[in-house]
């Protein structure tokens, strides 16, 4: 429990998060990955190299000191965070290394401003946050542990099958090396992938969608990330050309037989019961939740609507699988909009499409989640879900 005194301190730094956060961050990312460079292999490079991690952690120090009185305002972050930790094997033990490091960096940035008061207020504070990621953690590890089929940490799998879906997409159908069954996955949750990067002599570990799942094994569909075709899309102003995909490309290289590590499925954006109306919208490799959400929400008999946003008809990943599935449910309608033939949608089109009453789910480049999300709002969706790959949270 941090004092009244400890409170005001914390608050007091508010205005130098804000203006000086990703400085902090910066130095803190810096001083940990040269002080303990095992953490190499946990945090992501690429987001390091592009400044998105910094950036996100930066705000979210900032937002953890605007709520420090009131922390509970934060779960809902608290939980993407934890299933994000838990995903990419960050465990109770690897916090005292952060909070050093921390610590050690707000006195360096802020020198003589940093009074030892003010040290112990924020170490203070970063014991609660660390405790209640410690504690949501643990939990999930515990319930991955204990499911059927489940697992707590890495698991070997093998590549069984590797599809080529466009020029650039392919999926790979993995399956436990032991053998073993694989725990149901709720339609939307990602895994961790974790490969050796030769090129970076290090291991990295990356979040993909599960795009298809039995008992037996899980299914992921990977865009390969080509360093000057990318477009930064974390939302966070991020102009620099940005890295190629080091493990989507990594991915791509690999053949069946090969061997990847996995952690166990993660991850609220998921659909949610109901019996209502459901609206799909994705943009490109935005797709990947949408398949596994599709199927089950036709099986459940619900009406759906599936819109989709790709380049030409030959960049529509999984066509032959949406499809069928219309075929086969005739509740299900797709909408498919070709901006290389038909230019991007505008509000009004997405208004105009959305069915009254729907719960909406929304995936792809940040922008065209947020067009997706206000033109599903104007034609009166229910509720809007969007998720974002990368750092930090995302809301619509
Ligand atoms: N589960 C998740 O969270 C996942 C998220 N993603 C996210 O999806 C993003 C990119 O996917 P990618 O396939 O490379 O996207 P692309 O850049 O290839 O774009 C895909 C399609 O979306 C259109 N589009 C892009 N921006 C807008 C916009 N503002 N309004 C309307 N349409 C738009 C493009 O139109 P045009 O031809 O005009 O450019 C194109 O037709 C990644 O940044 C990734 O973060 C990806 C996979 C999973």
């Amino acid at each position: 429990m941090l004092t009244p005194n400890q409170i005001s301190l914390v608050k007091a730094t508010i205005p130098v998060l804000r203006e000086h956060g990703v400085a902090l961050t910066a130095h803190f990312y810096a001083r940990m990955l040269k002080g303990n460079p095992e953490l190499r292999q946990v945090f992501n490079q690429g987001h390091q190299r592009a400044g998105r991690q910094q950036e996100a952690l930066a705000a979210a120090v900032l937002a953890y000191a605007e709520h420090i009185e009131n922390p509970a305002a934060l779960l809902p972050a608290v939980e993407h965070i934890a299933g994000k930790h838990v995903s990419v094997g960050i465990r109770a033990e690897h916090y005292p290394i952060v909070g050093r490091h921390l610590l050690a960096s707000i006195q360096e940035v802020l020198g003589d401003a940093a009074t030892p008061e003010l040290i112990e207020a924020w170490g203070a504070a970063y014991g609660q946050l660390a405790g209640i990621l410690i504690e949501k953690e643990s939990a999930l590890y515990d319930e991955a542990a204990n499911v059927e089929g489940g697992w707590s940490g890495w698991r070997a799998f093998r590549i069984a099958e590797k599809t080529a879906e466009t020029a650039d997409v392919v999926s790979l159908k993995l399956v436990p090396v032991d053998g073993g069954r694989v725990a149901a996955v709720k339609p939307g949750q990602f895994i961790s992938v974790r490969v050796y990067v030769e090129s970076e002599g290090l291991i990295q570990p990356r979040q993909y969608t599960v795009s298809a799942a039995d008992d037996a094994s899980l299914r992921i569909s990977v865009k390969r990330v080509d360093a000057k075709a990318s477009a930064c899309s974390c939302g966070g102003g991020c102009s620099a050309e940005l890295p190629a995909g080091m493990v989507s490309n990594t991915l791509h290289a690999k053949n069946v037989g090969d061997l990847v590590d996995v952690a166990f499925p993660q991850g609220g954006f998921v659909l949610a019961d109901g019996t209502g109306p459901v609206q799909l919208m994705s943009a490109g490799i935005g797709i990947t939740p949408m398949l596994p959400m599709l199927k089950a929400a036709a099986e459940a008999g619900r009406e759906v609507l599936f819109y989709h946003v790709c380049r030409t008809p030959e960049d529509f990943a999984m066509k032959a699988e949406v499809e069928a599935v219309a075929a086969a449910h005739p509740k299900v309608k797709v909408v498919v909009r070709t901006t290389a033939t038909e230019g991007r949608p505008s509000l009004a089109d997405i208004a105009a499409v959305t069915v009254a009453g729907a719960d909406c789910y929304v995936c792809g480049p940040v922008d065209a989640m947020e067009l997706f999300a206000r033109g599903a709002r104007e034609g009166g969706a229910a509720k809007v879900s969007a998720e974002k790959f990368g750092t930090g949270m995302f809301s619509v």
